[in-house]
């Protein structure tokens, strides 16, 4: 059966990188939730049972049928010694299996059970023989007195525990045999990214943990900030204390309550100095680790592959990149800080309440438990709320975002009614969502508070009569002083307590926010590397062998079939054919924009996928239909592919034509394009666009035509800018145009993904094809068929008649 699961493994990470984890729900937490468990009811129970003379006494003068320590004693003692047991137990079991070879492990898992069932068995029997003991006195000693409830809990409690303690201790041996059968394989791909059986990205889980380690770089901050935190939370303590001295020491005279009130007044002041340190510390680690999480994650979000940005909505990302991060940066900075205050807060708190009376403390340290469950249940609940009101929000962006950016279309179609429309919507599905989160907080906080409340009030209860006690006999019960700085303390804790509650909850938002940044940041390109040849003469020679390719995005229609074509270095390739029919996506393969599914495209005789992409994309320039400008000036358009001189600048836009209308704006170069351009006339933005390309002396040209009429004179200009830059390069065109068919070393028409015919524009006219028919459909408007057909030379004045826009 093993042998059988082994090479099952075997078979699914043939090839790939792999671990195993194992789930959460397994032996050894269970062991362990029970020893922490027992830890903290015996710990709680034997504080709720006396005062702190009691347990002085209890230990100083220890008897085995008095004293109850032992009991508590012996649930810290299994903390310490069993838990790390059966936690190396589980790890010594887990090296075994994966190195059957080292026998010696064997030893010593044997010798660890050997421990764990020895201790549960010794703090099994010592419990029974106390309960025992006890039960006789109670039975056969008239003189043996009662113990406090509390403590008949404590023993009943410390037998249970150690009963289950003691099942759990045999049934080890079973468990420990069921690790490898219950370990869950993560298979890895070569980028280290875990993907499942059939190679796809698994979502990771987030967790509070990798929440927090986004603020590592800050540690240094974050400690001085702490330290600062401290010196804050002491004084904040140390306050209720000088309190109660005050309401004393009114009793003893004015020079004594003005030295308290004094003393009481420096601690404040000296509280609010290193309060305002640490609230300035703190925020400015938040600062700094929403600023490198936004840098980061831009920056993963760039280096996707570009089928990414098919699925994947602009809006979308940029809210990740605004308002998830602004979630993060909270959770990982401030509220740790008010975390660990509240912490700090309520247990040197509790610590020196327990000094004033700790059957008073262990009264309201009974509400903790049941505070505790709520506060797990709510922060999962809050953390899916969470989750969905930031997609839902994001939603909403993205519509935004996709309106604002296209407003002249908006405004063309009257459809701001209509945008505003779809925005609501989506508005709306947050509301609701927000409204859920909204009560989800409201309900819990109350519930908190009225469970705090009660405890508070429970124990002014208790505290009034142990004055009231205080004043029938003075050296019983306690002054009005300590309770007055027991309730303060019981203020801070009870604040503290619901403050750190709704601090997990924001906690668990933040998780929820975070599971799309982690998944953002895990995520590797495919095609994206910044390694590979680069090749030293590249003569600008292009292959496509064999290429099949098919959109992610849209895996039912293959887009490209079995595509052979070279393109010799200096030659001019136009691409022709139907709308739809292929041309753009094998020039989107020769960036690699995308890979192909079978067959490959080499450049100067190497395959791309061994090239620097840095490197190829810098020996191609693209130049499109509707280029698109980035909002800076037309200087720093003109040169966004490279660090370039003005004079390099000046002279490229002479060459694209574009020099001489640069010259008349105002600021020249420094001409402020607007968002995509918007500032300049389609012509002038293609001779930009022409610039921008001639910068970077490509050895290889893309072009993709224009269809859309330009007026006759900025066409003229466009089109001498392409000849020009046409001149000593590979091109490869996707053609609209009857003359540059015509100039073209080799048409090929591609219908339908694959290639239907190639030759020269006087070739594919004689071969009466496909070709002949495109051109005939088009021009028969223009009644120049005829005229073209028997133009041997081809010069007719219908040149730049659109050819093949269909
Ligand atoms: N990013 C994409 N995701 C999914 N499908 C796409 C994508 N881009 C293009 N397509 C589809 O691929 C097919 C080929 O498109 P392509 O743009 O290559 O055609 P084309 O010949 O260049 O057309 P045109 O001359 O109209 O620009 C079309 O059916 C198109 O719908």
């Amino acid at each position: 059966m093993e042998n059988n699961m082994e090479s099952d493994d075997e078979i699914l990470i043939k090839g790939r990188k792999y671990d195993y984890s194992l789930p959460k729900f397994r032996y050894i937490n269970i062991v362990l939730a029970f020893i922490f468990l027992d830890g903290i009811v015996s710990m709680v129970l034997w504080l709720c049972g006396g005062d702190s003379d009691y347990f002085i006494d209890s230990i100083a003068s220890y008897d085995l049928k008095h004293s109850t320590f032992d009991l508590a004693l012996l649930a810290c003692v299994k903390v310490i010694v069993i838990a790390p047991t059966v936690t190396y137990l589980e790890y010594v079991t887990l090296k075994q299996i994966n190195h059957p070879e080292m026998t010696h492990l064997r030893k010593t898992s044997g010798f660890l059970h050997f421990v764990m069932i020895t201790l549960s068995l010794l703090a099994i029997s010592f419990s029974v023989v106390k309960g025992g003991l006890i039960l006789y006195a109670l039975m056969h000693e008239g003189t043996y007195q009662h113990m406090h409830p509390t403590y008949n809990a404590l023993l009943i409690s410390a037998v249970v525990f150690s009963l289950i303690e003691f099942i759990l201790a045999v049934l080890g041996f079973y468990s420990m045999r069921r690790l490898k059968k219950i370990r869950i394989l993560h298979l890895y791909n070569d980028d280290g990214v875990e993907v499942d059986k059939d190679g796809k990205p698994v979502q990771k889980n987030v967790d509070l943990i990798r929440l927090m380690s986004l603020a590592k770089p800050e540690l240094p901050l974050i400690l001085f900030a702490t330290f600062c935190l401290f010196v804050t939370s002491g004084s904040q303590m140390l306050a209720p204390l000088f309190f109660g001295k005050v309401v004393d020491s009114a009793k003893k005279g004015m020079d004594e309550l003005n030295r308290t009130v004094l003393t009481l007044f420096i601690i404040y002041v000296f509280g609010a100095v290193f309060s305002l340190a640490r609230s300035w510390l703190f925020t400015l680690a938040g600062q700094r680790v929403v600023a490198r999480l936004r840098k980061r994650l831009f920056l993963s979000i760039i280096k996707q592959d570009v089928a990414f940005f098919d699925t994947n909505r602009t809006g979308e990302l940029c809210n990740r990149l605004s308002s998830d991060t602004q979630v993060l940066q909270n959770a990982v900075t401030v509220n740790i800080s008010m975390l660990s205050r509240y912490l700090l807060q309520m247990i040197g708190s509790l610590i020196l309440m327990f000094t004033l009376n700790a059957k008073l403390t262990g009264v309201l340290l009974a509400v903790v438990p049941i505070v505790s469950i709520c506060a797990v249940q709510y922060g999962m609940f809050m953390k899916k709320l969470s989750k969905q009101f930031q997609d839902r929000l994001g939603e909403a962006g993205t519509e935004a975002e996709e309106s604002l950016s296209s407003i002249r279309t908006v405004r063309t179609f009257s459809a701001e009614n209509k945008a505003c429309d779809i925005y609501n919507k989506y508005i709306d599905k947050s509301y609701n969502v927000g409204k859920k989160l909204a009560a989800a907080g409201g309900i819990f906080e109350g519930g908190v508070g009225i469970l705090v409340s009660g405890a508070i009030t429970l124990v002014l209860w208790y505290g009034g009569k142990l004055v009231h006690e205080n004043y029938a006999d003075p050296t019983k019960g306690i002054t009005p002083g300590i309770l007055t700085a027991f309730l303060l303390y019981t203020l801070q804790v009870a604040m503290a307590f619901a403050l750190m509650s709704s601090l997990y909850g924001d906690f668990m938002r933040a998780v929820g926010a975070s599971i799309r940044v982690f998944d953002l940041l895990d995520k590797k390109p495919e095609v994206y590397c910044e390694n590979g040849e680069r090749l030293v003469d590249f003569d600008g020679c292009i292959e496509y062998k064999n290429v099949d390719f098919t959109y992610p995005s849209r895996p039912e229609t293959q887009v490209v079939k079995n595509v052979n074509l070279t393109v010799e270095p200096g030659q001019m390739v136009a691409l022709v054919g139907p709308s739809g029919g292929g041309k753009s996506t094998l020039v989107n393969l020769l960036e690699r924009f995308y890979d192909p599914d079978s067959g490959s495209i080499y450049l100067g005789g190497v395959n791309l996928k061994d090239l620097d992409p840095k490197w190829f994309r810098q020996c191609m320039s693209m130049v499109s239909q509707e280029p698109t400008l980035f909002a800076c000036s037309i200087k720093d358009n003109i040169a966004y592919g490279k660090n370039a001189t003005l004079d390099e600048i000046i002279a490229v836009a002479k060459e694209a034509n574009a020099h001489e209308f640069i010259s008349t704006f105002e600021d020249g170069y420094d001409t402020l394009v607007g968002e995509r351009g918007v500032r300049l006339s389609g012509g002038q933005k293609q001779r930009v666009a022409i610039a921008r390309a001639l910068i970077m002396d490509p050895k290889i040209l893309l072009l993709d035509e224009a269809t859309s009429a330009l007026d006759a004179e900025s066409e003229h200009l466009v089109q001498e800018a392409i000849d020009r830059a046409m001149k000593g390069r590979t091109i490869i065109v996707i053609a609209h145009r009857l003359s540059t068919v015509r100039d073209a070393s080799k048409v090929v028409v591609i219908d339908k993904g694959q290639i239907v015919e190639v030759g020269t524009h006087d070739e594919l006219l004689c071969a009466n094809g496909v070709y002949k028919k495109l051109v005939l459909r088009q021009l028969t408007a223009g009644n120049i068929v005829e005229k073209l057909i028997n133009d041997d030379n081809g010069n007719n004045d219908d040149d730049d008649a659109p050819l093949v826009d269909i």
